[in-house]
């Protein structure tokens, strides 16, 4: 992948709350397009905060949110720690929601939602309720109803913390997979080291306070994310590089 226009910048962004709190400060993000770009930091540094401001959740206190396209900035996906879904509506009708929202019937809308079921492996399953799914499932579901309305640009807040090992490797295989077909940009939060290697073409390692960048690392997109990265030195020593980060992110709080 060559180097790629930013699909959006940050400049100097501040984000304080009306209790004193400042979560980001001079905050500075130029978000590449295509790229898999993994905020890493302790709690409370303004990961959640960058993703909100981003998503258009919440406005800043100082500085400028530049998008190259104003068009992505309005059709952003978005997937939270928590699947969220409606509990009394069945998996299509929980994807289609965003389609229901955006005015489309559900017989225009029906196919778009099958091949979006399909990508994230639940074709079998429109008819489902939410509470007859594991985990795992019920997170494809949330990433469906994130990409069915084919965002350039999916924001991801610890979408995978509550599940197991195996399940999370399995959802991380097929999120690249899925970035793949449809050409999105992902912007991912995590407190896990290995996912964020495994997973990303870039890294950012932020501050515990006020969200300065204190690392970026660049992962050579052109590694396959497979198990023989998982296990390779060069995956050990990005490994290492982004522990270092995280530990110097901590900074005074860990001595
Ligand atoms: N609405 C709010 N009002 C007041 N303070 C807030 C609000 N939202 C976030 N904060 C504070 O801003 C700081 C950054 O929060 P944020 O959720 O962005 O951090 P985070 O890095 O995502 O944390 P975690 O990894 O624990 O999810 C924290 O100190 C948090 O308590």
């Amino acid at each position: 992948m060559g180097v790629a226009e930013p699909l959006v910048s940050l400049r100097g962004i501040g984000k304080s709350f009306a209790n004193g709190v400042a979560a980001l400060e001079n905050f500075d993000l130029d978000l590449r397009d295509g790229e898999f770009l993994t905020l890493l930091g302790p709690s409370g540094c303004g990961k959640s905060t960058a993703l909100r401001l981003i998503a258009g959740l919440a406005t800043p206190s100082a500085g400028v949110i530049d998008w190259r396209d104003s068009a992505a900035a309005h059709n952003i996906g978005f997937v939270f720690q928590e699947a969220t879904l409606l509990p009394w509506a069945d998996v299509f009708a929980n994807v289609y929601l965003p389609l229901r929202l955006a005015g489309k019937t559900r017989e225009a809308a029906a196919p778009l939602v099958r091949e979006t079921l399909a990508l994230v492996g639940l074709a079998d399953y429109e008819t489902a309720l939410p509470r007859q799914l594991s985990g795992g499932m019920k997170m494809r579901v949330a990433i469906a109803r994130a990409l069915v309305t084919r965002p350039r640009l999916l924001l991801m807040d610890e979408p995978f913390a509550a599940l197991d090992e195996v399940t999370r490797f399995r959802l991380g295989d097929d999120l690249l997979a899925m970035k793949q077909r449809l050409d999105t940009t992902i912007v991912f939060v995590t407190h896990s080291i290995y996912e964020s290697v495994y997973l990303s073409t870039r890294i950012l390692a932020l501050s515990a306070r006020g969200g300065a960048t204190v690392d970026a690392i660049d992962i050579d997109a052109a590694i396959a994310r497979d198990e023989e990265f998982r296990t390779s030195s060069e995956f050990a020593q990005y490994c290492r590089r982004a522990s270092a980060a995280l530990r110097c992110a901590y900074g005074e709080e860990l001595r």
